[in-house]
């Protein structure tokens, strides 16, 4: 197993192009099994989500072929099987988009239920309460959920709470129900918009993506278009954090500041200069930060999938801070990880409270999950001297070519088996 040897201390400088967004192209592949005609998308990332979840569509007939650098058409003109077996989507969450697709499409599923970060219990209930509501006979069995329909209908659903998958598989479903379906209470996050967008390229009627009411019209068919992924925002606050947290200076390209307001506020609060052009940001890091208080939420609040980059950010800041996770129940493992390179964290059910401490050293620590792992690299860069980061294959999952990114900055970083 991979592991990532970090030597610390060295401030990072310089420019780095931000890929895809991960939690864009993850539904948008699977809104290609909506339509028989080809969908081309461009600035799709490198990443192992990415070749899972084409593993898995290509093995329910869909034809993948690779266009370029970052490029891809997707042919579903035959779905042979329309099944998810568990070894395929057990690594990966989002497997489960395949759902609502596949129901639309098929009028039948066969979907394991996925696994992914282990950072809570993570039910689909509202998936599958958004479908019964229109219509499908569902029943979980053995770990699948097999899901039956003649013609999805369209349906009133407010769901529990707000869930960003779910209101993506619920919407994609809908775009081929018969009738108006309307999601409230739905998932803001700028990926469910560039899912709309791409679906509404495909011919859907889709109104409200962005708002917590999504109105989408069915329709007989959709048909081939081309896309773009939006660029990846939390890939883009993952490196100005380890900038910010090693005194440095960077400027991203291809991305933008437009969904990142909240992180972008923190990182002001933290004492970081930041310069926003239209597809570029750059930050230049103050001598120390200040330890920066935050609470995640859905969109637009400050997003969970950046609070263990920013808790790594607090370790070494001036002061103390209290995260307050409200999304996930078991989303502080990174916390006991950056306590071996020193920190010193308090957690108290949803609450950590970090007290900044002089500095970081270098220790061998085990990453958790996706984002964990991104705080352990952003704490190993500011720590001083060696770091080991163990079990990085999840880092692989969402971020791409990180150690070439990094090093590209002036990072020393190195992958060792
Ligand atoms: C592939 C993808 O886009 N992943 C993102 C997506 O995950 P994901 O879509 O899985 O997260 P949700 O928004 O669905 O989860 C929000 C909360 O709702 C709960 N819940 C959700 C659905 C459901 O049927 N029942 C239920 O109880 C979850 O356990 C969680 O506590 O949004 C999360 C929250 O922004 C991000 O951290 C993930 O990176
Ligand atoms: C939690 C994440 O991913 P997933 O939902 O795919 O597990 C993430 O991207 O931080």
């Amino acid at each position: 197993m991979d592991k990532l040897l970090i030597q610390g201390g060295v401030p990072l400088a310089g420019e780095v192009v931000i890929s895809g967004a991960k939690n864009a192209a993850l539904p948008i592949l699977c809104a290609s099994l909506l339509s028989s005609e080809t969908l081309n998308l461009t600035n799709l990332p490198h990443l192992n989500d990415v070749s899972t979840m084409l593993r898995l569509i290509a093995q329910m007939g869909v034809g993948v072929t690779l266009e370029g650098a970052d490029g891809l058409s997707l042919d579903s003109r035959s779905i042979t099987q329309p099944l998810a077996p568990y070894d395929m989507v057990k690594t990966m969450r989002a497997s489960i988009l395949v759902l609502g697709p596949l129901l639309a499409r098929c009028g039948e599923a066969k979907v394991s239920l996925p696994g992914g970060c282990a950072i809570g219990a993570r039910p689909v209930d509202q998936h599958i309460k958004g479908l019964q509501a229109m219509g499908a006979d569902i029943r979980v069995e053995n770990g699948y959920v097999i899901a039956r329909a003649s013609r999805l209908k369209g349906a009133r659903i407010v769901t529990d709470m707000v869930t960003v998958t779910g209101t993506e598989n619920l919407m994609m479903a809908a775009t081929l129900a018969e009738g108006e379906t309307i999601i409230e209470n739905a998932a803001r996050e700028p990926e469910v918009v560039d899912l709309a967008n791409c679906l509404s390229a495909m011919g859907a009627q889709i109104s409200g993506a962005g708002s917590g009411v999504i109105r989408i019209q069915g329709v007989e068919r959709l048909h081939g278009a081309t896309h773009s992924i939006m660029p990846d925002r939390i890939e883009t606050g993952t490196y100005l954090c380890a900038a910010a947290a090693t005194g440095g200076e960077v400027r991203l390209t291809r991305t933008s500041s437009a969904y990142l307001d909240v992180v972008i506020d923190k990182l002001l609060d933290a004492g970081c200069d930041i310069d926003i052009e239209r597809d570029a940001i750059t930050l230049k890091a103050p001598p120390r930060l200040k330890a920066v208080s935050l609470r995640t939420a859905p969109y637009p609040a400050f997003p969970t999938d950046m609070q263990a980059q920013f808790m790594a950010l607090n370790c070494a800041a001036e002061g103390s801070a209290i995260i307050r996770e409200t999304i996930f129940e078991n989303r502080f493992m990174h916390a006991v990880e950056l306590i071996r390179l020193g920190a010193d964290i308090r957690i108290d059910g949803s609450n950590a409270v970090v007290t900044g401490v002089p500095h970081l050293n270098g220790a061998t620590v085990m990453a958790t999950d996706l984002r964990a792992s991104a705080s352990l690299v952003i704490a190993g860069l500011a720590a001083q001297g060696e770091t080991l980061i163990e079990r990085i294959y999840h880092l692989d999952r969402g971020y791409e070519r990180i150690e070439e990114k990094l090093s590209r900055l002036g990072a020393r970083v190195r992958r060792v088996p």
